[in-house]
Formats: structure tokens, sequence, C-alpha cells
């Protein structure tokens, strides 16, 4: 679903914030990407949603080319930022509509899942009011429902589990095995390791922009805790 073969990424002013990083995510993963605070991860996440350019390698969605097939790549991707930027002066359901339209979503299906989806986030009952309103944890919720009803086959989440409350973190995860379930794939960032532990299917460790582990949660964790392997690669000492 996602292949990234020998991605390097240096920024103008010459930090190399990635460096020769490759990994595959399968159709039906959930696959976590892990690191310490400027690890490269958003870097890698935004080159993958096709919305920053890069400096060396190749990013394939579902068969296509994010540089080469752009367009192709981005109608089956679905990228949800750490802060995602909404347009403050639409309305919730002005803004789904704005999205469905930019997807090609009929009428029927986007009313049926934007129903659904603002019903289980609660969030129906503030879609007729301007985004600029909402709280953070609305605004990232908005995002989320914008992502989910497109169903699209590569779901891209930069530290998605931050600034929701325990209903909405827990209705998010069903959500990400119900598109793994459908065929789809999942890629994101957490700092959170437990939930990466229980809910990712296979985990990427990155240190100073290079990719450091990577494998199936259970044969990469083994004996000891997420954590606990996380620290040891940081070098960090434990109590
Ligand atoms: N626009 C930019 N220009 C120059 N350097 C940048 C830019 N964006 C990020 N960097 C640098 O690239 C490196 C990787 O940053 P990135 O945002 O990808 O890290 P991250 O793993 O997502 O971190 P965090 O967990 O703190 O969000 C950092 O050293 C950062 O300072």
């Amino acid at each position: 679903m996602l292949k990234i073969e020998h991605f390097s990424k240096t920024y103008p002013g010459g930090k190399r914030a990635v460096d020769d990083l490759s990994l595959n995510v399968a159709p039906g993963e959930i696959f976590g990407f892990i690191g310490h605070n400027g690890a490269g991860k958003t870097t890698t996440l935004r080159a993958v949603a096709g919305v920053m350019d890069f400096t060396e390698g190749t990013i394939v969605i579902d068969g296509h080319d994010i540089r080469r097939q752009s367009i192709a790549a981005k109608a089956v991707t679905a990228f949800l930022p750490d802060n995602p930027d909404l347009y403050d002066f639409l309305t919730g359901i002005q803004y789904l509509n704005f999205i469905a339209d930019l997807y090609e979503l009929p009428g029927g299906v986007r009313q049926e899942r934007i129903a659904k989806y603002a019903d289980a986030f609660q969030l129906t009952g503030s879609l007729g009011s301007a985004v600029g309103g909402y709280s953070h944890g609305m605004k990232q919720k908005l995002a989320l429902i914008s992502a989910l009803m497109r169903k699209p086959r590569l779901l891209i989440l930069d530290e998605p589990f931050v600034g929701l409350d325990p209903a909405a973190s827990h209705l998010l995860k069903g959500y990400l095995a119900e598109l793994c379930a459908a065929g789809g794939a999942v890629f994101f960032s957490t700092h959170v390791l437990e939930v990466a532990e229980k809910l990712c299917h296979r985990i990427a460790i990155i240190k100073d922009g290079r990719l450091v582990r990577q494998g199936a949660t259970a044969e990469l964790v083994g004996d000891s805790t997420l954590e606990e392997v996380f620290l040891e690669l940081e070098g960090a000492s434990q109590p």
C-alpha cells in the first residue's frame, strides 16, 4: 500500500531531517512511526502525503508515485496533520461538504457518513457553527471526520491521539481497525507508546533521521515493553 524507498529530505539551510529511510506498509496494516522530538516523523509523513517535496528516494502509494502521479496518489490518501489548519470562517458542515466536493463524494454517501461520524464524535450539534469557534479537540474531530468519510486506502495521521478526549481516542482506534479490516492501511506517528504497542501490527523507530528498528510489534517488543525498547535505542537512562 505504501512503499518508501531510500527517502531523504534536506531542508533549505542544510538540515538533513531524514536520511535514507525505506519501509513498507501492507494493506490491512496499522503501522506506527515513533521517534524522539525532531527525529524526522512529521517530515516523512508530509512527504508521503505529498504536501512537501523531498531530496532523494521514491514514495509509492497504492501503485502511484507521489511525485509523478500525485493526483492519483492523493485521491486514495487522507492526511491528518498534528495541527489541522481548517477554514475558520466556514461552518463545520460547510467544511465537510467542501472536502466531500473536492474528493467527489456523492451526496447520499456523504450525508450518511457525515451523520455516522459526527454522531459518534458528538459533533453533530456543532456542525452549524463556524470552525473558528471550535476548541482544539473539536477541530481535530472535524478533520478526522473529513478524513474518515472518504474511506481512504491510506490514512496518514500525525500524532492523532494528542488532544482527543478518551471517548474520541477509543472511537478512533476502532475506526482505524475498521479501515484496515476493509483492506486500507494506516501510517501514523505517536509519542504514546502504550497505544502504539496495543494498536499497531508493525512499528518503525526513527532516530536522528535514520531508521533504527522496524518490524512486527510482537517481535520488536519481545519480552520487554515498547517503552523499554525505545528508551534503550535512545540510550536514555531509566530509573
Ligand atoms: N521547515 C524546516 N526547515 C528546516 N528544518 C526543519 C523544518 N522542519 C523541520 N525541520 C527540522 O527537521 C528535523 C525533523 O523535524 P520533524 O518535524 O520531522 O520531527 P518530528 O519527529 O516530527 O518531531 P516532533 O516529535 O517534535 O514532532 C528537526 O531537526 C527539525 O528542526
